[in-house]
């Protein structure tokens, strides 16, 4: 059985907006600049942690005040309504598709595991995910192959009969230190050169050009 395994921020989601204005409203509490919307897109990819990390000043990177506004973060981005988060144009479609051809469909995310499951309840409750992992404490994140490498398990899928698919870098790199088929997206937050940079063995720009690869 094939099994796709699909990056979450930038790949189904776009996520852009209600990241960029939790971490602004976080950095704002603390009196440090804030960062227009289109530079999130470089700064998520990592998890918040690193998230917050990047949109601070160079100087202001110090453990403590990451925790504080770390904090300000998930309380402003788990309790605000998600206004603005909503899945690319095809996703859907393309999902449903994957699934009445009787593929494995998974989620592998960076964003941390407890801010994934309201959002794929909130937006793919119709779509029955075989497994859905976000970044969870004491495991290491991407690209570190192991959340690719425990969803193979978990679903008794060979390398081979796996392909991931994202939209940065990170994601790249996490399939080819995997083993598993890399495939980039062109429709999330970087752009097509960085995909090629870092191994992409197939570039898609539109969600149903999937099928064609497959
Ligand atoms: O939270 C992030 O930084 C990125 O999450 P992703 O792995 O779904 O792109």
């Amino acid at each position: 059985m094939k099994l796709i395994i699909f990056d979450l921020d930038g790949t189904l989601l776009d996520t852009l907006q209600d990241l960029g204005d939790s971490c602004n409203v976080a950095l704002q509490q603390y009196g440090y600049p804030i960062h227009p919307l289109v530079a999130y897109k470089k700064f998520v990819g990592n998890g918040v942690q690193k998230l917050i990390e990047r949109a601070l000043p160079e100087e202001a990177r110090t453990p403590k005040t990451i925790t504080l506004l770390l904090a300000v973060f998930k309380s402003y981005y788990e309790q605000k309504p998600i206004t603005h988060t909503k899945p690319y144009t095809g996703i859907i479609p393309m999902l449903q598709e994957l699934k009445s051809l009787g593929y494995l469909i998974s989620v592998a995310s960076n964003k941390y595991h407890e801010a994934v499951l309201p959002l794929m309840q909130q937006y793919f409750s119709d779509i029955q995910f075989d497994l859905i992992l976000g970044h969870r404490a004491g495991h290491p994140a991407k690209p570190d192959p192991a959340i690719v490498l425990d969803s193979l398990q978990t679903l008794g899928v060979s390398k081979q009969d796996c392909f991931y698919v994202g939209d940065s870098s990170v994601d790249m790199d996490t399939a080819n230190n995997a083993g598993v088929t890399a495939i980039g997206v062109t429709w999330g937050f970087r752009e097509e050169s960085e995909l090629r940079q870092h191994g992409a063995q197939h570039i898609i720009h539109h969600p149903q050009e999937l099928m064609e690869i497959l």
